[in-house]
């Protein structure tokens, strides 16, 4: 069968190089290129990306086998309609490995229509690597690359760049300029080279939501035969998407993102948008995976298919989780409709067991936040969220289902359930598992000792429906 290439697509339009991006993996093509793609087709941006392959391996050579050219298969539910569409994007410029290109990739610098960079280096890329110097070819860490293309940039005496990364790291914008701050200090760069990256540079935080699964394995052959041609680095990935970026409302003028109909939201304060994300979507990923595998359910789309389990975590969104967060009450419930929609993703086959692995630091992220606003403002226990606590401890207990998580963690579990009698008061007062003392909420170690003797005597589905 044939590879795509640029053969395959006639009349192919080269835009200009816009975008740097540090990145070339499966997200980002499926994202940020995705919706570079959308504002092209509408005529808004004109604008490609050079993408950096930001590790020595990487897909740059089987991209350049495609022209640079691949497939974005978005699968899932939007608006109650099955959504399973191909595009082939054509957002790519080129790919840059600076592991045998850092004279390409330096020259980058020298490119005035270059205004905004993105990264996703994964949450182990923005780091600092001490040993990383300006002379290396290339540096280490992708902070020490950027560092070193701000600055020749700022050599060559041209205006700085709108920097977003991607990063699933809290405040990443914020994380990628104190490191590219510090490697400034390193490497003696000059004060009016900190003056420039100040004045001249706008870094923003970011958060990403969209679920991309990347290559299908499993039905490649299916898509080939579908599209009429191979290709590669296809990606799939969900519908929905949201990209919540914190700096000025201005940087959609370079960047119209929004002009072309795309779910971007500029604001001054991401947090709030941050916390609904975490409370919203994975918060009832965690809830329901504690307990519906303790009822033989796998998937989370069978969780929402299933009657009981369904009231459930509309009763956990409506009752305990959207009332307690800080943003205007009707965006909210759009976005838990828009999360149900996604966990009902005939294409995710997402596996509650991914989920919960290590579920205790996930439970104190991701729903003790708002279990304790909930105890504070209501002076009553959350009842959905009390019935997933009681879940988690009885599932560490290790004979219905294996936990996974850290071994101190498991270990701490074991020791506790050797007295059944005592074991909700120790993991319930286990400062170092919460990172505080839950048996100084009211009623909580009552309440889930009643629930967990439901759970022995009847069963998951019985509690769930109790709430
Ligand atoms: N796939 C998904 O559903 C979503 C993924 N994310 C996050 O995006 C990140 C990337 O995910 P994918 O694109 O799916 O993975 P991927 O494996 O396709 O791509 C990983 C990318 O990170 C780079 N990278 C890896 N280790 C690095 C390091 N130490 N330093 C610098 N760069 C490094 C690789 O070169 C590659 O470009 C992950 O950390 C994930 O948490 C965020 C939202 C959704
Ligand atoms: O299964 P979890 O850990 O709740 O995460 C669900 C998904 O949410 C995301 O944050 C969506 O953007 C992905 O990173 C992750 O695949």
């Amino acid at each position: 069968m044939t590879l795509l290439t640029k053969k395959i697509v006639p009349n192919l339009e080269c835009q200009p190089e816009r975008v740097i991006q540090f990145g070339e993996g499966n997200f980002m093509r499926a994202f940020v290129d995705w919706q570079l793609q959308q504002m092209n087709q509408q005529g808004l941006f004109n604008g490609s990306s050079v993408v950096v392959q930001p590790i020595e391996q990487g897909l740059k050579d089987l991209l350049d086998a495609q022209d640079d050219l691949y497939t974005v298969a978005l699968q899932g539910l939007q608006n109650g309609e099955v959504i399973d569409s191909v595009e082939i994007m054509t957002s790519v410029s080129r790919v840059i490995n600076p592991y045998t290109q850092w004279q390409a990739y330096k020259e980058l610098a020298s490119q005035d229509d270059l205004e905004i960079i993105v990264s996703n280096t994964t949450e182990a890329g923005i780091a600092y690597h001490k040993e990383d110097s300006l002379a290396a070819m290339p540096p280490k860490s992708f902070p020490a690359k950027l560092t070193v293309l701000l600055h020749e940039r700022y050599k060559l005496g041209k205006k700085g760049f709108i920097i977003i990364p991607c990063e699933l790291i809290d405040r990443n914008g914020d994380k990628l300029k104190e490191i590219v701050l510090q490697y400034a200090t390193d490497w003696a760069l000059g004060h009016d080279f900190v003056t420039w990256l100040e004045t001249q540079n706008t870094f923003c935080c970011s958060l990403v939501d969209r679920i991309v699964p990347g290559f299908p394995r499993d039905t490649a052959q299916d898509f080939y035969d579908k599209l009429g041609y191979e290709d590669k680095v296809l990606v799939t990935a969900e519908p929905f998407m949201v990209w919540v970026i914190e700096g000025p409302q201005t940087i959609m003028t370079a960047f119209p993102l929004q002009k072309a109909g795309l779910n971007v939201i500029v604001t001054e304060d991401m947090t709030p948008y941050r916390e609904r994300k975490v409370h919203l979507l994975n918060g009832p990923h965690t809830a329901m995976s504690i307990l519906a595998r303790l009822a033989g359910l796998d998937t989370v789309e069978a969780v929402m298919k299933d009657l009981d389990f369904r009231k459930y975590v509309d009763g956990l969104f409506t009752d305990e989780l959207i009332p307690m967060i800080d943003l205007p009450i009707s965006e909210l419930v759009v976005f838990a409709e828009q999360v149900k929609e996604r966990f009902l993703n005939p294409f995710a086959n997402h596996q509650l067991s991914a989920i919960a692995l290590n579920t205790v630091s996930k439970f104190v992220a991701r729903l003790l936040p708002v279990f304790n606003q909930y105890v504070d403002t209501k002076n009553a226990l959350p009842k959905h969220m009390t019935a997933a606590l009681a879940a988690l401890i009885l599932s560490y207990r290790g004979d219905k289902i294996v936990p996974q998580d850290d071994e101190n963690i498991i270990a701490t579990f074991n020791k506790a359930w050797e007295d059944p009698e005592t074991v909700v008061v120790t993991i319930l007062g286990n400062v170092d598992l919460w990172g505080q003392d839950l048996t100084a909420i009211s009623d909580l170690v009552a309440q889930v000792k009643k629930d967990i003797a439901l759970l022995e005597t009847a069963g998951a589905r019985v509690l769930i429906k109790k709430c």
